[in-house]
């Protein structure tokens, strides 16, 4: 018997009693939440109720914002202190660290403070950026003028991987000697539903658990060897802040393929999204070539020809460049940032909510909504988002409101603004210095079709590779192409193209 209060938001029925909505959650995973939203249209949020648990999805931008801001009756601490438990294998002391005091706690704050403040816009995040656009850069520069074959989703992964690494841990980092570990942070993100049910785990996630043991002391080795001082902001202030609690160089190493798992797994499927939608319409790959030419300059150093893009004139001198960007998360993510509500709260004064039940915010219902999007939702429309489109004041609202890529409140992620830099500036360098098709025949190339996203992962990723043939353009024979940063750089370049 349902023990729901009739304050509480209305029930969605399932024809199977107790366990219909866990059964849809195994079969449809991500799609599911959205599938409800879509059949339940006039309610904002409602309930599933699964055995004792209840799970209220939030399918209302206003109600999601009001709910993610509110740090007094929600917490995601049970999810971060489950996930150290169950999926880190981190040692008995260290789990008792992270869920001290439910979660709030003197190194779960320091951590949250000091990671948002190395990845704000500011100079930690400058020099952050600069250093992993550069060395995505290094894999463009050895593209040469005839033909390459190359999968592009995994010369993708491989490309972000390294780039990140170098640019978080310094050029010695473990990744550089271990190129295989560019696959572990992909295993780990697969098995990781898996890992976090925790029955025999070396067994049932085999290889993310395998990926898991690898990284680890590879990682304590690099902290051995004190090569963090190498590193960006962000690592050293995650690595301080676990010192002070007592943490070795072994409970370092543990946490760490947390990082480049966070910081891949959506950037890498967005950039693919982006490029591959790019590049199957030639008048947008044309236009968009257009406007990175006027952020582009050539200039000769020791006889040498450079090329370099100042990525921080993107906003302004890029707009198709930016609205594809934004059409890309708003296609390309379906976000459910999660929640549990700490005590009895009334929401809006309208709905009460349960403590010990759990919000689901359905980022999807939201990005594919014609309520917000209009009836072609379903098109993925490079232009919608540019500032001169006709739209009244309420929709243009209703648009920035519906679009919801990076989740919201305190926990919004702060890895956006690098997010951006990495996909945008990778995007942009591809369609001006280089040409792709597709390797068998001469067609464009074609964004394959998403594969069924697993519960919990943000991004859609696709469903097969595309085997294509790369070249550089033979206006850029011989050039070495770089990205700027900073714009006052700019002032020193000679000639613009
Ligand atoms: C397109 C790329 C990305 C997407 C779509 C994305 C999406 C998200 C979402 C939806 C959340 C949860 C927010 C919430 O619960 O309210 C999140 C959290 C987080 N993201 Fe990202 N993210 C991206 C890139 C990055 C990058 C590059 C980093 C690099 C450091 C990063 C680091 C994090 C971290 C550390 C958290 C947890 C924050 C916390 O616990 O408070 N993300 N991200």
């Amino acid at each position: 018997k349902s023990s729901k209060d009739a304050r509480e938001p209305p029930v969605a029925p399932s024809r199977i009693p107790f366990i219909g909505h866990l059964l849809g959650m195994f079969t449809y995973q991500g799609a599911y939440f959205k599938s409800l939203t879509v059949l339940y249209p006039s309610w904002p949020i409602f309930t599933l109720e699964i055995l004792s648990v209840k799970i209220y999805v939030v399918s209302s931008p206003d109600l999601a914002q009001s709910l993610l801001c509110n740090t007094k009756a929600l917490s995601f601490h049970p999810f971060h202190i489950a996930f150290t438990n169950r999926v880190l294998g981190a040692r008995q002391e260290i789990k008792d660290i992270v869920a001290q005091n439910g979660g709030d706690n003197r190194y779960n704050n320091d951590l949250h403070n000091d990671m948002y403040a190395a990845l704000a816009l500011g100079p930690d995040i400058h020099e952050t950026n600069s250093r992993v656009v550069n060395s995505l850069a290094q894999f463009f520069n050895v593209i040469c003028t005839s033909e390459q074959p190359r999968h592009l989703f995994a010369w993708m992964k491989n490309a972000f991987t390294l780039s990140t690494a170098e640019s978080f841990y310094g050029a010695q980092n473990p990744f550089a000697d271990n190129p295989d570990f560019v696959n572990s942070v992909w295993d780990f993100e697969e098995g990781l539903p898996t890992l976090f049910l925790g029955i025999f785990p070396r067994i049932t996630a085999r290889k993310a658990w395998t990926a898991r043991k690898n990284i680890a002391p590879a990682f304590a080795d690099y902290y051995d060897k004190g090569l963090d001082q190498h590193a960006n902001a962000f690592i050293k202030g995650r690595a301080k802040c676990g010192r002070v609690e007592g943490f070795t160089n072994d409970d370092l190493g543990t946490f760490e393929i947390t990082v480049l798992f966070a910081s891949l797994t959506n950037t890498v499927p967005n950039a693919f999204c982006m490029l591959t939608h790019m590049l199957s319409d030639p008048t947008l790959t044309s236009e968009i070539c257009e406007e990175v030419q006027r952020v582009a300059t050539r200039t000769t150093i020791n006889g040498i020809d450079h090329v370099s893009l100042d990525i921080t004139a993107f906003n302004t001198k890029c707009p198709i460049l930016i609205s594809t960007f934004q059409e890309t998360v708003r296609t390309c993510i379906n976000a459910t940032p999660v929640r549990v509500v700490t005590e009895d709260m009334m929401l809006k004064d309208k709905y009460l909510l349960k403590k010990g039940a759990i919000i689901q915010v359905s980022g999807g219902s939201m990005h594919e909504s014609p309520k917000f999007w209009g009836d072609d939702v379903a098109t993925f429309n490079p232009y919608r988002h540019l500032k001169t489109k006709e739209l009244t004041k309420e929709q243009r609202k209703a648009q920035s409101q519906g679009l919801m890529p990076f989740g919201g409140g305190k926990h919004l992620c702060p890895g956006r603004h690098l997010a951006f830099v990495e996909i945008v500036s990778f995007v942009a360098m591809f369609v001006y210095g280089f040409e792709v098709r597709m390797k068998n025949g001469s067609g464009l190339v074609r964004p394959p079709p998403s594969k069924k996203q697993p519960l919990g992962e943000n991004s859609k990723k696709p469903k097969f590779d595309l085997e294509v043939l790369i070249r550089r353009k033979e206006e850029f024979r011989g050039a070495v192409f770089g990205l700027v940063v900073d714009s006052s750089v700019d002032a020193k370049t000679v000639s613009s193209l």
